[in-house]
């Protein structure tokens, strides 16, 4: 379907009985084929094992043939129907023009952009190795307050996806600030974490004002979004019996006051660990219930790619994601958020677990280094 004469009408979606105005709509779609279509390569690259190849970058973080081959065939997309909006991606060409692995990249690249189990009407491709790298280097937006600028993380935690585990391929549209429409693929997370032999891959999508939206990563992609079925925060539950949804890395976020935080509201569960915004993914759909992101590092300042997507997918779920002292995460810094840590939860709960926070870490983060 030619999506150009669609723009600000109203749209009646078959399978979710819901009115939508169509503002935000085709950015969507075009973003979900473009992050499905990147899923697939990272897919790839997972079967043939070149997951477990990675080369460290200057700050010692692992990057893989799939965060460059996906960061291509996103940008790609994304400039090829919106050629006015900016970037700001993870990755740049540096490393690949050193190590010479250009051509491997597009080899992986050009066998999944000739597919037709995508649409590739909607979306342009990278001709060889040249443009490969040309459309990588345009994610380099340095972000803020004004403009059409998509955040994306070509593969959000790669050290999961290097281990065979969780990571996403997440990508957001702020839009002076405010982030509008948020797409992530979980090629490996379960449709009901709750549940063992649950069928793999979900797509979710949300759209500021709109909802967001679970369907099948293997389902086709249609306009608009009606293979896709609305989502929600589990509400409704007793606060002892919350899933805590924790990161796997150590590194990113203190163990220890997470541990705390947990005893302060006398939870006893036992937290899921997943690496990736797949933590946001499962919050959205009711899987677990709170996400504890405690900073390690006092100096550290988190990434527009990796909180934007997931962000909205919560917000638009009826959850609420802010900082450790509780205020909203805000996009339009520049690349980086200007707060510390990630406290996402259910409306009903987000409050306790910030007054649980500040019992232990001080209004004001005053004893905070503590756990650092
Ligand atoms: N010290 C740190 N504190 C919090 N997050 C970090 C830190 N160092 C790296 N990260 C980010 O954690 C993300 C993975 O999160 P998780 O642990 O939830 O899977 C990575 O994308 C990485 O971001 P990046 O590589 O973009 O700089």
């Amino acid at each position: 379907m030619k999506l150009s004469c669609i723009s600000r009408r109203f749209l009646y979606t078959k399978q979710n009985p819901l009115i939508m105005s169509t503002d935000y709509l085709r950015e969507a779609y075009i973003a979900q084929l473009a992050v499905k279509r990147a899923s697939l390569l990272t897919c790839k690259v997972s079967e043939e094992h070149l997951n477990e190849q990675s080369i460290d970058k200057s700050d010692s973080s692992p990057v893989t043939v799939g965060d460059f081959g996906a960061q291509a065939i996103i940008i790609k997309s994304i400039l090829s129907n919106f050629p006015n909006d900016e970037v700001v991606g993870e990755e740049d060409s540096n490393l690949i023009k050193e190590k010479k692995i250009d051509d491997l990249i597009f080899k992986y690249v050009n066998e999944i952009q000739n597919l037709d189990s995508i649409n590739n009407e909607n979306l342009n491709i990278i001709e060889n190795s040249n443009d490969l790298c040309d459309t990588i280097d345009k994610g380099n937006s340095q972000g803020g307050q004004k403009g059409r600028i998509w955040a994306l993380d070509p593969i959000d935690g790669t050290k999961g996806f290097l281990r065979g585990d969780q990571y996403a391929v997440c990508l957001a549209l702020i839009v002076d600030g405010d982030v509008k429409v948020g797409v992530i693929g979980c090629p490996n997370l379960p449709h009901d974490l709750r549940k063992e032999n649950s069928p793999k891959g979900g797509l979710f999508t949300a759209i500021k004002g709109h909802g967001s939206y679970f369907q099948d990563l293997k389902s086709d992609i249609t306009f608009p979004l009606n293979k896709s079925s609305p989502i929600n925060v589990h509400n409704d539950y007793d606060l002892s019996k919350a899933r805590v949804l924790e990161g796997v890395e150590k590194a990113h976020s203190s163990h220890s006051l997470q541990n705390l935080i947990k005893e302060k509201l006398n939870i006893k569960q036992p937290s899921v660990n997943l690496d990736s915004q797949a933590k946001y993914c499962a919050l959205s759909k009711g899987d677990a219930e709170i996400y504890l992101r405690l900073p390690k590092d006092p100096n550290y300042r988190e990434k527009i790619w990796d909180h934007a997507a997931g962000f909205l997918l919560v917000n638009e779920s009826g959850g609420k994601v802010t900082d450790i002292y509780g205020n909203l995460l805000k996009f339009d810094y520049g690349r980086t958020l200007n707060s510390q840590g990630v406290i996402a939860a259910s409306n009903n709960v987000h409050s306790s677990v910030i007054d649980a926070i500040k019992s232990i870490i001080g209004e004001n983060g005053e004893n905070l280094k503590e756990f650092c």
